[in-house]
């Protein structure tokens, strides 16, 4: 059931007596790993659960290891001993030259891989201890001939280490080896089996496999303990008597079989403003602080004392926890109802929305539901759409609310850009004001309200807005309240906002066809448009009143391109009809500008994205580990976090997180964990070396097993959970 690296030794069954695995060795005793263990105090392997559960490879198959090599890991059987030999019918003979043939194997390979890797092998050497070497990823050991006798091989993690050093940098994983992780004492994991020489055999028995030499290969090399890799498709195709050849390099992974972030592509490198090793991981600041600023303002709520002091309900129709973002005040200019807005929550979606209450209102007919409807269906990227709209009594009075999408974190044009600016250092403005005649032309460029807007920027609000006065026009709508304090700025986005308020709050039920009129009103929007953008060119108010719109206009034609001017002249041009439409040619090839800027935006938010799904993919397998590692009860059974499949998960979490370096220093290692994670998702079949924490016991374990557990685990806390 699992993947190990024994020797075998002279043993029956009753080695694996619980008396064999005290508490001291990390184990519990009832737990299944047992069968699994190799442990100081009971090197024996052997299979006493022979039949035990025989599925649990099923969903791991894979055709490369259709060969009973149980795909769910590897079991590989380092020696044999005549125990294991009477248990699968072989001899001890034929095992024992199991161990001398795939020992001259190995060695081969060994001689191969130290070519390859002479400078870590060289740290790994240990000249009076028995030798460990990193074999196809799989731990070797050579011991020094003892017969029959019991020798204890499996390696602790220290005694690896130096094998551990060369193919086990997760960081080399998943960061494309740009660091190099420190030395350290922890279990390592191992790619695949492989290859298997053609002069062994393989059994697999209660799904743990075995190997004989065949009758040619008899002899062996040395006495070494052998763990191989295995090539199921070579193993099976390969004449008996033919030696596969072992490669001498093997062939680089194309696939790693689970998900990782890639890393950026290289046309973000040069967009992304920091390229921090964090990076490839989170989110760059900037983008995080604006979407937590965001998220800030979108969950505040009154305190109760607050609540009480602004005479809110504590629900109106299905919204609860009503929050001010201004302060009660009348309608825009022509309509004198009193109005306020409200951020509220969602009964049941819990979603944020933006009411807007017409206070002392009401509906005088039903048949302005039809301008609603029409408003409702109106969805584009630069309106605040209308969600709906109803009347309640909730506040005391009859108002009318309409409900609107909530965009955190908006200000109106007003708000942005025609307000006095406060100076930082709390001075006047060197270059402002009389004091300083000769600062002329820096004082031409400012204005009270701040410098003069570049002409890109303002160009980047006339395509914006345009583009959603351009979808109400062709609905058949007017806007009618395009003016600053009804323009919303999200970040660079501008939306038209509270969109059809008017042709409610101004419904005549007596007119005959109230959309009649929607013609006049869009010439107005248009004039309404020219002003605004001619108080941005100004970035002044007063610009636009009559009697400045002359002088405004040459002072646009002084500071910008005649195109803006054109556009503004033909704006305030009411004596022929003009159309929105008419506005494209104006803009033209700054549209493409526009695109290009949006399109690099939309790409790396998509790599934002990217790097996101797979933290929420990580973070709900933490999720998972977290609910099953350390519970100190279920089912009544206290032990259930530390017992079988759980105790793996156990050592897991401690070889994720509790790696220590040699000298028994914190290990913090994101992209080992990271990776380690990535593997445990996709259930690979690489191997985890885990070492129980007195580091008595060693369990090689694939993450395709780990993660069997983890869901078995997991899917029984579910079953007991309350729904
Ligand atoms: N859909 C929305 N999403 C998020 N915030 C909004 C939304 N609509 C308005 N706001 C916020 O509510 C505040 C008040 O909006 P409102 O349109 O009432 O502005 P105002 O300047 O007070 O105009 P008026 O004088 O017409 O009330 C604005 O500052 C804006 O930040």
């Amino acid at each position: 059931m699992s993947t190990f690296l024994n020797n075998f030794f002279p043993a029956d069954t009753a080695a694996m007596d619980p008396i064999f695995y005290p508490p001291s060795n990390g184990i519990p005793s009832e737990s299944k790993l047992a069968t699994y263990m190799v442990t100081p105090q009971s090197p024996e392997f052997i299979p006493n659960r022979i039949n035990s559960s025989p599925n649990f490879y099923t969903p791991y198959h894979t055709p490369m290891l259709s060969n009973g090599l149980g795909s769910a890991g590897v079991n590989v059987v380092g020696g044999v001993g005549p125990s294991v030999a009477k248990s699968v019918n072989s001899t001890p003979s034929s095992l024992l030259g199991l161990q001398k043939a795939a020992a001259a194997a190995v060695a081969q390979q060994k001689q191969l891989q130290q070519q390859h890797h002479h400078k870590l092998q060289q740290q790994s050497q240990q000249p009076t201890q028995p030798s460990h070497a990193l074999v196809n990823g799989v731990i070797s050991t050579t011991q020094p001939p003892t017969g029959t006798q019991s020798y204890v091989n499996m390696s602790t993690p220290m005694k690896v280490r130096g094998n551990m050093l060369h193919n086990e940098s997760p960081t080399n994983l998943v960061s494309g080896g740009s660091e190099k992780s420190p030395t350290r004492i922890t279990p390592h994991a191992s790619p695949i089996p492989t290859t298997l020489p053609a002069n062994v055999h393989q059994e697999n028995v209660g799904g743990t496999i075995y190997f004989y030499p065949t009758a040619n290969h008899t002899t062996a090399a040395n006495n070494s303990a052998v763990v191989n890799n295995v090539d199921p498709v070579s193993a099976h195709h390969a004449p008996p008597s033919v030696v596969a050849p072992i490669p001498a390099v093997q062939p680089p992974l194309l696939y790693t079989g689970h998900h990782v972030y890639p890393g950026p592509a290289s046309n973000l490198i040069a967009l992304q403003p920091k390229t921090h090793l964090e990076s490839a991981f989170f989110l760059p600041d900037e983008m995080r602080s604006e979407i937590l600023a965001r998220n800030e303002i979108s969950n505040l709520m009154l305190d109760p004392a607050d609540v009480a002091q602004n005479a809110l309900p504590p629900e109106v129709d299905n919204y609860h926890s009503l929050y001010p973002l201004e302060p009660v005040q009348a309608l825009h200019g022509k309509i004198t109802i009193l109005s306020s807005t409200y951020k509220a929550t969602h009964s049941t979606t819990g979603i944020k929305y933006c009411l807007r209450r017409l206070h002392g209102f009401r509906l005088q007919s039903t048949k302005c539901m039809a301008v609603v409807e029409m408003w409702k269906k109106l969805q584009h990227s630069n309106v605040v759409q209308l969600r709906e709209i109803f009347t309640t009594k909730a506040f005391g009075d009859n108002s009318l609310v309409l409900v609107y999408d909530y965009h955190p974190g908006s200000q109106t044009l007003l708000a942005k850009y025609f307000t006095p600016t406060q100076e930082p250092n709390g001075y006047p403005d060197p270059f402002q004001g009389d004091a300083r005649p000769f600062s002329h032309k820096s004082n031409l460029q400012r204005t009270n309200n701040g410098p003069l807007l570049p002409e890109a920027s303002i160009w980047s609000i006339i395509m914006q807005l345009t583009a959603g006065l351009r979808a109400i026009h062709q609905a058949g709508l007017a806007c009618k309240v395009l003016d600053p304090t009804k323009v919303l700025v999200t970040g660079k986005r501008m939306r038209l906002s509270f969109c059809g308020t008017s042709d409610i709050a101004q419904f005549d039920p007596n007119a005959a066809n109230p959309l009649a009129v929607a013609s006049m009103h869009q010439q107005d929007d248009l004039t309404a448009l020219g002003r605004l953008v001619l108080a941005l060119a100004c970035r002044c108010l007063q610009s636009v009143q009559r009697e400045n719109v002359q002088n405004s206009i040459e002072m646009v034609s002084r500071h910008y391109s005649t195109d803006l001017r054109n556009f503004i002249v033909y704006l305030f041009s009411t004596t022929q009809r003009r159309s929105v439409t008419d506005l494209m040619p104006m803009i033209g090839a700054r549209f493409y500008t526009q695109m290009d800027a949006l399109q690099s935006l939309c790409d790396m938010q998509e790599d934002e994205l990217a790097k996101e799904m797979e933290n929420g993919r990580l973070y709900r397998i933490l999720v998972k580990l977290n609910c099953i590692n350390e519970r100190p009860d279920f089912n009544m059974d206290c032990t259930w976090s530390e017992t079988g499949d759980r105790y793996m998960l156990k050592l897991f979490r401690d070889y994720l997180f509790h790696s220590v370096t040699e000298d028994g220093r914190p290990w913090l290692d994101h992209a080992h964990i990271v990776n380690c994670l990535n593997k445990l998702d996709a259930g690979a079949l690489e191997r985890v070396q885990l070492m129980s924490r007195d580091e008595q016991s060693v369990l090689i374990v694939t993450y395709a097993e780990l993660k069997n557990c983890l869901e078995n685990a997991f899917s029984e806390l579910v079953m007991n959970a309350p729904t």
